[in-house]
Formats: C-alpha cells, structure tokens, sequence
C-alpha cells in the first residue's frame, strides 16, 4: 500500500537522531573540560554521562515507540479493512436477495463516504426522487472519516450476508428449491413469493396438513423481503375447495368434537387472510370452488385465466358461507348477485365474476401466465412501503368487522357440520353419488 509509509524503524531511527542531537550537544558544553583533563579515561563524569544517556535512550525508546508503534499497527489495520473492504464491495454485488431500499441507501452512502470522503455534490431537486434519498444517505455520514466509513461498510456487509444466509436456513420455505412442505411449493424471487397449492390429483383439495401449511406460508411470507404474495394452484384446479374427507377423520371425543376442532381451525385460517399485510394477488389457473372462491373477497386482486370458473355450492354440501364472504361479497356484488352465489350456487364463468368485481381480469389460458407474471414483476418493484401502508389504510377499518364476521360464520357453521344435510352431502361425494 503506497499509501501509507513503513513506520516500523520509526522509533529506532528516532532514539539515535535524539541519541546524537545530545551527545553534540554535551560535546559542545564539555569539550574544554575534557580538553583540559586531557584525558579520555572513564571518570565519573563520562560515567554518569553514559548512565544519562542511557536512561534517555530508554525513555525515549519507550515515549516515542508506543504512540508510533500504536499508528503502525492502526494503519495495519486500516489496511486490512480496505482489503475486507474490497471483498465487501464483490459480496454485495452477489447477494441473492435484494436487501431492500433502506440498506442498499446505508451501503451506497457509506461506499461513496468511504471512497470519496464526505458529500460535496450539489442537491438533487425535490423531483429528482431517487438521487435524492442517495444524496440524504451520503449528506446525513457527515464528516466521518473515510476509515470509519470503510469499517462500517465491511461491518454491514458481512451483518447483512450473515443475516441472508441465517434466514434462509430458518425459513427453507421462503427459498426458492422449498422442500419444507408436503402440500404446496413456495418460492420467492424478484419480490414475489408464490404459493403455489400442490395437490394436482386431487384438485389442490384443501386437507387438514394444506390449511396448517397455508398458514405457515402466509406468515413466513409477510415477513420475508418479498413486496407481494402470489396464491395459484398447480395443475388444471385452482382448488376444489375443503377436501372432503377432512369430515371422516373423527377424533374419540366424536363429530361434536370435530365440528368444534374444524371450527377453531377455519376461523384461524381465515384470520390470517384478513391480517396478511403485503399485498395479496390470486392467480386463479382454473376451476375454484368453496373456500378457495369465499377467500377471494380478502384478496386484494384477482387475475383468472379464462377457464376459470368460480362456485361455492354450500347449500348443496348443507353448509353456510365461510371466509367473511357473506360480509365481503355483498360488498363487492350487491346483496342479489352475493346470494345467487351464496345460497343457490351458482357457478360463474371467469368473465361473470369479472363483471361483478370478484375477478380483477381475465386473461385467455393461453397467455394467462406470461401476461400475469410480467404484471406481477412491475408490481413488485414498487415500493414495498407504501403498498403495504396503502394496503393498511384501505383494509384496516375493516379488519375488526372481518374478525367478527369471521367468527360468527364459523360458529353457524360448527353446527352445520353437525347436521344430516351436511353428512349426508358428505357421504354422497365420498361413495362418488355427486360431483358438483
Ligand atoms: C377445517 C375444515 C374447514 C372447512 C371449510 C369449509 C369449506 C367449504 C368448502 O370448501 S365447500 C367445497 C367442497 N368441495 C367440493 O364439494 C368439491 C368436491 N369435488 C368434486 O365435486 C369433484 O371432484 C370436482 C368437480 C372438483 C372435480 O371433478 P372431476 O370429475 O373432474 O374429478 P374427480 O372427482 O375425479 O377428482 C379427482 C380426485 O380428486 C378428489 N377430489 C377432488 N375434490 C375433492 C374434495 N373437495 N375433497 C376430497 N377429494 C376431492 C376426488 O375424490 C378424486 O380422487 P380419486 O382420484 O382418489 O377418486
């Protein structure tokens, strides 16, 4: 390093400069003395002369070297973080998750203090939005030094891929190769995470282990670094709604029990749609029925491929609406176009739904994926921020409702469970009576 002179044999070159400096000086006060002894025997003044000298040259050694010493090994050091610097500098630039705006600002700011020292540019004008949150950044470091600055970088860097790397060993779910859930394939890339449902043979039937998995990939989802959640099934369903087989697991304290355990399940499962904070998007590739299609009202966009069709057939199944769609779909439709779905079951095509705000748009099957997800990718960059706060001034005022709707339905539906019509509904399609 060029930059920094070697400063190792600083204190010895010192203690002999001052080691001469004196002894000419002493030789200039005493020369006559010793001329006049005409000697150059040790007498006891040469002798004290030599202790002193010594002495000093000790002291010296010691009052000069350690501060010396001290500025040596500190610029050793500093030396070793502008290596760790530039290291620092290459492992950003192979971070696999975008670390979000608020570091990428720190990092950029204390780069440019580090390498440029503090901000001399002028002020980017109010509209210039981007430079100027980088101008704050570097303008807010001051004078810091560029070592501290150098420091401090290295320091977020390695906190930063430590914490990269720390969540997605916790959260494997959250990675894009997830092999933590049985039921669904969740990945998160480009801002998105996709939760994809992933029971094909079964129509993406939602069994006990899908509701609990759901669950888990909401919540790991409203705290990744993701801006947006995706929900889509794989195969030709989006979902065939409660997987009805769910009914014949009956616990020893017999179908009361049951009812009150799916009950209690429901209402946290759909809890956790009303509370999910990051935008929410459905991707319906096909037929929904039942829940998958209640919980729609919660989501806050809908894309449907046209072959989609969207049926909650309750009154078939003896059952009552769930996932605060009697509160949500009056809203959305009007309380005629709500109970034609609700009560009589009526089956909408992707284009009907569209037409009666369930559905955001509709996309033909052929193009429906590419088109969505190009869509989805430019939502994704908007700032996370401010969807999720736009998102909690739309739905907030609403959540108290939604709790409380929610809870009411589950608790009508405890009981219709519990009733002929919904058993018998049940022992039809498992003994293949009916399909819808
Ligand atoms: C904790 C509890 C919470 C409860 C919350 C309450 C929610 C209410 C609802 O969700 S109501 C809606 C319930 N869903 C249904 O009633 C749909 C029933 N399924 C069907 O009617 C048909 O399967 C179909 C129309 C969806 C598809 O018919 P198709 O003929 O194309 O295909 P198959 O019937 O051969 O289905 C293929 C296999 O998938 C199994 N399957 C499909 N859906 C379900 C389901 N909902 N529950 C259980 N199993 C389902 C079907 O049995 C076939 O399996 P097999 O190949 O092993 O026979």
């Amino acid at each position: 390093m060029s930059d920094f002179p070697d400063l190792r044999y600083f204190p010895i070159w010192s203690c002999f400069c001052n080691l001469f400096l004196k002894l000419t000086h002493y030789l200039k006060i005493n020369l006559f003395h010793i001329l006049w002894k005409r000697t150059f025997r040790l007498s006891v003044d040469t002798l004290n002369f030599s202790f002193v000298f010594c002495l000093e040259f000790v002291i010296h050694l010691q009052v000069v070297s350690f501060p010396v010493v001290q500025l040596h090994m500190n610029r050793t050091a500093m030396r070793a973080s502008q290596k760790d610097f530039e290291n620092a500098v290459n492992q950003v630039k192979l971070l696999k998750k975008d670390p979000g705006n608020e570091v990428k600002l720190k990092l950029y700011a204390l780069y440019k203090q580090a390498t440029e020292g503090p901000c001399d540019m002028p002020k980017p004008g109010v509209f210039d939005l981007i430079n100027k949150a980088k101008w704050d950044a570097w303008n807010t470091l001051g004078t810091l030094p560029k070592e501290t600055a150098r420091q401090n970088y290295v320091d977020l860097v390695s906190s930063l891929s430590s914490s990269l790397e720390s969540s997605s060993q916790v959260e494997p779910g959250t990675d894009r190769k997830s092999t933590a859930y049985e039921t669904l394939m969740v990945t998160s890339e480009d801002g998105i995470t996709k939760i994809t449902l992933n029971r094909p043979a079964k129509k993406n039937a939602i069994n006990i282990e899908m509701y609990h998995e759901i669950m888990r990939a909401l919540k790991a989802a409203s705290k990744d670094d993701s801006s947006i959640t995706v929900l889509t099934g794989n195969g030709d369903y989006y979902s065939s709604g409660n997987d009805l087989t769910n009914f014949t697991d009956i616990p020893p304290g017999g179908v009361e029990e049951k009812a009150k355990n799916s009950a209690i399940l429901l209402r946290e499962f759909v809890g956790c749609f009303i509370d999910f904070p990051k935008p929410l998007i459905a991707m319906v590739n096909g037929p929904a029925v039942g829940i998958s299609v209640t919980i729609l009202g919660l989501f806050d966009a809908v894309y449907a491929s046209d072959r989609a069709t969207f049926h909650t057939p309750f009154s078939h199944l003896g059952q009552s609406p769930e996932g605060c769609s009697s509160y949500t779909f009056l809203k959305i439709m009007g309380p005629a176009k709500a109970t034609e779905m609700l009560v009589f079951g009526k089956k909408l095509t992707a284009g009907e739904a569209c037409a009666q705000g369930l559905v955001t748009e509709v996309f033909p099957d052929s193009t429906f994926q590419k088109e969505v997800w190009t869509r989805l990718k430019a939502f994704a960059k908007l700032p996370p921020n401010a969807m999720r706060i736009s998102k909690e001034v739309i739905r907030n005022r609403e959540k108290e409702k939604l709790h409380a709707v929610n809870a009411e339905e589950c608790s009508v539906l405890q009981e219709r469970w519990l009733s002929d019509e919904c058993m018998n509904a049940v022992v039809n399609f498992l003994s293949r009576k009916s399909n819808l």
